[in-house]
């Protein structure tokens, strides 16, 4: 199914690229993002706002501000958003529509045929495989063995590949069964387990700021959530503010100040290569007395075998404790749905080093490997607060289970 999609300008604000729009989101080309950068980019000359020293010294207080460099052509926001006015070029030519700069908050309408899209790929890779199996044959051994293979290949783990052949064992052995009629059970199998870990982020009204920290491996999608998020915020009436704490890449820091734009949220930066601890400690002082509803913070990717990595980690958080000793208040793991296996790794050792509060996953539309998020679910049971199917900022929404089980098992 093709989508026509508009522009992604359009789709954020509903109206066409100005003459001298802002800058678009800057997703850097892969080939721009280390995959964990071990040394840091010495600083650079000034160009950005100062931002207030702290009220007391962090425990690696960060280098003084600079300006956050111009960057490689590629990595600017005017690239990006030339490469995304490319991406969706034929998709945009109807007319557009204008609508007022300040957009209005937009209903989800629309989300489930969109991730019902976006989960194609998986769920077109199970039915196929389910019906492969089921060609109006009366259910044995055999084609439950052959279904429970099938169920693990799609990543929905063993547990939940066996109580669903368990059912159909003991409501249907020995009758017909029809691909349809696994789908059923499938569908009804897997919104019994995310159904408990589908929970909505709650923000604390009564904590200023209500900080998240944003942590994942590289390239899993935190920047980009973030300004998802920020957005999300900024339309509930919250005030935001947002940290740039991936302070390894430039082109990070640039993508998150043009959601600070975007969505009005000023941005706390450093210059690439200052010390992530120090600015997290100057952004929630900042935000407390500032009297900001939320702080965002964002952090550099990094593998979960990186130790000296986990460690910073560590200690951007033991960091922002010595403000606000109840925060952060969630911290969320952003899993690219298609890293597959791995991601179950992520959620064990980021959990354990960073206490993970909740998960996000994104990317659901880019594999076949959505099952992955069913047995994320029944092993760790963390509350799942948003999916991602797309890069566009209405592509992330609260996740609920029934929606995603009826898409993930083709049913309308
Ligand atoms: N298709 C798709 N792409 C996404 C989604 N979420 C994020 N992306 C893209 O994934 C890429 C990486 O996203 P970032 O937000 O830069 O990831 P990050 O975790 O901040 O990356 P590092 O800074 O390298 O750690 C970007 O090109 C995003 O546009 C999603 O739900 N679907």
């Amino acid at each position: 199914m093709t989508e026509k999609k508009p522009g992604f300008f359009q789709r954020l604000f509903g109206v066409p690229p100005q003459p001298q729009p802002g800058p678009a989101p800057s997703p850097a080309p892969p080939e721009t993002r280390p995959e964990a950068p071990a040394e840091p980019i010495p600083p650079v000359p000034e160009t950005v706002p100062p931002t207030p020293e702290p009220a007391a010294p962090p425990e690696a207080p960060g280098p003084a501000d600079h300006p956050i460099p111009p960057g490689p052509p590629e990595t600017t926001p005017d690239y990006i958003e030339e490469i995304e006015d490319k991406a969706h070029a034929g998709l945009d030519s109807q007319p557009i529509v204008p609508a007022p700069a300040t957009a209005a908050p937009v209903a989800p309408q629309g989300w489930f045929s969109r991730l019902a899209s976006g989960l194609k790929r998986s769920s077109d890779t199970l039915t196929t495989s389910i019906t492969s199996v089921f060609t109006k044959r009366k259910l044995d051994a055999a084609t439950l063995d052959e279904l429970e293979d099938v169920l693990i290949q799609a990543d929905l783990g063993i547990d939940t590949a066996m109580a669903i052949t368990e059912t159909l064992r003991r409501d249907r052995f020995d009758k017909d069964v029809s691909g349809e009629d696994v789908r059923a059970v499938l569908a009804a199998e897997v919104e019994k387990v995310l159904g408990p870990v589908a929970r909505p982020l709650v923000i604390d009204a009564a904590s200023k700021p209500f900080v998240i920290l944003m942590i994942g491996v590289n390239g899993s999608g935190k920047t980009t959530t973030i300004g998802k998020l920020a957005q999300k915020f900024a339309r509930e009436g919250r005030s935001v503010m947002l940290a740039a704490g991936d302070t390894f890449r430039a082109a990070a820091i640039e993508q998150l100040q043009v959601w600070g734009q975007r969505t009005g949220a000023p941005v706390l930066v450093r210059p690439t290569g200052a010390d992530a601890s120090g600015l997290a400690f100057d952004a929630v002082t900042q935000a407390r007395a500032e009297g900001r509803d939320v702080l965002i913070i964002d952090t550099a990717g990094r593998l979960q075998n990186r130790d000296e990595l986990m460690n910073e980690l560590e200690k951007v958080i033991r960091v922002i404790k010595k403000v606000d000793p109840q925060a952060p208040h969630a911290t969320l793991l952003t899993l690219d749905a298609t890293t597959g296996q791995n991601a179950m790794k992520q959620v064990e050792i980021f959990g354990q080093r960073a206490g993970v509060t909740g998960l996000v996953m994104t990317k659901l539309d880019g594999t076949a490997r959505g099952g992955i998020l069913v047995a994320i679910a029944r092993k760790f049971g963390l509350p799942v607060h948003f999916i991602g199917v797309g890069e566009g900022v209405e592509d992330l929404e609260p996740f609920e289970a029934r929606d995603f089980a009826r898409a993930i098992a083709g049913r309308d």
